[in-house]
């Protein structure tokens, strides 16, 4: 029987002039009262902050788990990320993620017995071909987890590959930013050990995942044309080449040690690209006819593009000249993109998130405005609706994107399109057209993670204005504007810029309710919710709470709302 997605009526609504409207200030998580390591108090952003006091005082506040199992990851030290935490937001129930579904396919060994992973080893084995193998070199468990890697390096050994080049991303965003060579001592000691056993397993290229293919949602598909080259031609461009750094090293610790001495600020997310050649100065893993490549990346919004290089046919690519294609058996860990399935071949299915909030409110005709800049567009759309594009019903239903500064300009200019993002949001609520509203306001995440404790206090500062602005025209709507966020990151940061990464911090869900006559309250923080789990409050309960916020019944799937009726 097919779902029914009518939501039922509230019992005792409340009624409101205005919208509700749901800011998700990306990052923004709560950290320690200190000014000298949490730009949030060193920026003093008193309207936020008294938003939140008056939030507390009316008891229409609570904090949110962002981290760990309450976003579907594997444990509790596990840091929330975007996906995760939009997702729960959009579907109100936690589903296992990727990376967990990684995990629990390679304790079965399910992901070795596909028809997937036999295709990849049959195409390599009859053409004597070499498995490539690329991603983010980290456990950062974001985008990708070292074990992973290494398990899968041992089933392709076990499946009797005899050639291997690795292609590494260096990360310095999701762990800390120059630990680099951490993982790069990991992964060759590794290797060292499959060579051991006449595997000719190396590392043949690399670079920074900020500069070099980890772009999403076609924001700089500069970024992704360097990576093609490097991986697929062994080739450096011209514009990464100077007289002292050549671009070609005989090993990735030659390549990243000259990096280091010649630019000792430059962060790991930004390392230069870098290809290992051999005695005659020849590439070693250039990529051949008869060759498999796997994306270890099971995370999609950063893989999309790479992937959509590697296999997309020339009619259809038009972003940048590919040069000469070799004919390659191409697998992504996951399927980056469940509707237009990308890549065709991947190992791990990912997770199928159902009867997302958008379903919900689109069936029983609710009207709703969605507003981000590039970088968290697909955020607040894509991974907000169950990892789907585009819109539900377009009669219902707006979605508007700010196009983003390219990447390299966030830290100099925190402030990033907001006051752009706030100008269209504003525009929306005024509009009178719809009854829900969300948006993402991307700097506290993306300027966290250049890990620039000024940058980071202007960027709150800048949130702190559009916050202003948005509160002043829900004001003037009579309508109910609930802050919060996805995660953490921008709350710890230090004067070293050693901290660029997401935390398990908890975050404020703080209600704005201008037209307030005491007709609810919140779960108060810390008592358990309504859910079975024991999980306690998480950005999975928030789907249900605005959906009683806007006078409908959630619906039974969802994990249980913190609105709670003051009769
Ligand atoms: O991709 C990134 O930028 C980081 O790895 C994670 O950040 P996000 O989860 O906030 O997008
Ligand atoms: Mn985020
Ligand atoms: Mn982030």
């Amino acid at each position: 029987m097919s779902h029914d997605y009518h939501l039922a009526p509230l019992a005792n609504p409340i009624h409101r002039e205005g919208p509700v409207v749901l800011l998700i200030l990306d990052g923004y998580g709560i950290g320690k009262n200190e000014a000298k390591e949490n730009p949030i108090v060193a920026a003093n952003p008193v309207v936020i902050n008294e938003l939140v006091h008056q939030a507390k005082e009316h008891h229409l506040y609570t904090r949110l788990k962002a981290h760990g199992p309450a976003v579907g990851l594997p444990s509790e030290s596990d840091m929330g990320n975007s996906e995760v935490g939009h997702n729960a937001f959009g579907c109100g129930q936690i589903y296992s993620q990727g990376t967990k579904l990684v995990d629990e396919s390679f304790a079965s060994g399910v992901i070795f017995r596909t028809p997937q992973w036999h295709q990849v080893v049959a195409e390599t084995a009859a053409h004597n071909g070499t498995l490539h193998m690329f991603g983010l070199l980290s456990d950062g468990n974001i985008h990708s987890h070292m074990n992973q890697i290494f398990k899968l390096l041992d089933g392709a050994v076990e499946s009797g590959i005899h050639k291997i080049r690795m292609h590494v991303l260096l990360d310095g965003r999701d762990v800390s930013p120059t630990s680099g060579l951490v993982y790069i001592n990991q992964l060759e000691e590794k290797l060292a050990k499959l060579r051991e056993h006449n595997v000719d397993a190396r590392i043949a290229t690399g670079g920074g995942r900020m500069y070099v293919t980890m772009d999403r949602y076609g924001s700089d598909w500069k970024m992704v044309q360097r990576g093609w080259e490097l991986m697929v031609h062994g080739v450096v461009m011209p514009e990464d080449v100077t007289s002292e750094y050549s671009g070609y090293f005989r090993s990735a610790t030659e390549a990243i040690e000259l990096g280091r001495r010649l630019w000792p600020a430059k962060q790991d997310q930004y390392n230069p690209p870098f290809v290992v050649v051999d005695e005659a100065g020849q590439p070693i893993g250039r990529m051949q006819d008869g060759d498999a490549v796997i994306n270890w990346n099971f995370r999609g919004d950063r893989a999309v593009q790479i992937t959509q290089t590697f296999t997309a046919p020339d009619a259809e690519f038009t972003h940048f000249a590919r040069g000469a294609m070799p004919r390659l058996t191409y697998a992504g860990l996951l399927e980056y993109d469940t509707e237009v399935h990308i890549p065709r071949l991947f190992l791990v299915p990912p997770p199928e998130i159902h009867h997302t909030m958008g379903q919900y409110l689109c069936a029983s005709g609710v009207t709703s405005y969605a507003v981000a800049e590039t970088h968290k567009y697909g955020h607040v759309t894509f991974f907000w609706n169950g990892n789907k594009s585009g819109c539900i019903d377009e009669h219902l239903e707006q979605y508007d994107c700010v196009e983003s500064l390219p990447n390299a300009q966030t830290e100099s200019h925190p402030e990033m399109k907001a006051p752009e993002v706030t100008d269209k949001l504003v525009e929306a609520i005024r509009s009178g057209r719809f009854r829900f509203v969300r948006c993402n306001l991307a700097n506290p995440d993306m300027v966290g993670h250049t890990g620039n404790f000024q940058s980071c206090v202007r960027a709150v500062q800048c949130m702190n204005q559009c916050v202003e602005r948005v509160a002043r025209e829900v004001e003037a709507r009579g309508g109910i504007l609930i802050i919060t966020a996805d995660h953490g990151n921008v709350e710890i940061k230090d004067n070293k810029g050693s901290k660029t990464s997401h935390t398990c911090a908890p975050v404020d869900f703080a209600v704005r309710d201008f037209a307030y006559h005491g007709e609810y309250t919140l779960l108060p923080e810390g008592q358990p919710t309504a859910d079975a789990d024991g999980l306690g409050a998480g950005l999975s309960n928030v789907a249900a709470t605005v959906m009683n916020m806007l006078g409908f019944e959630a619906p039974a799937v969802y994990r249980k709302s913190l609105y709670v009726p003051a009769h």
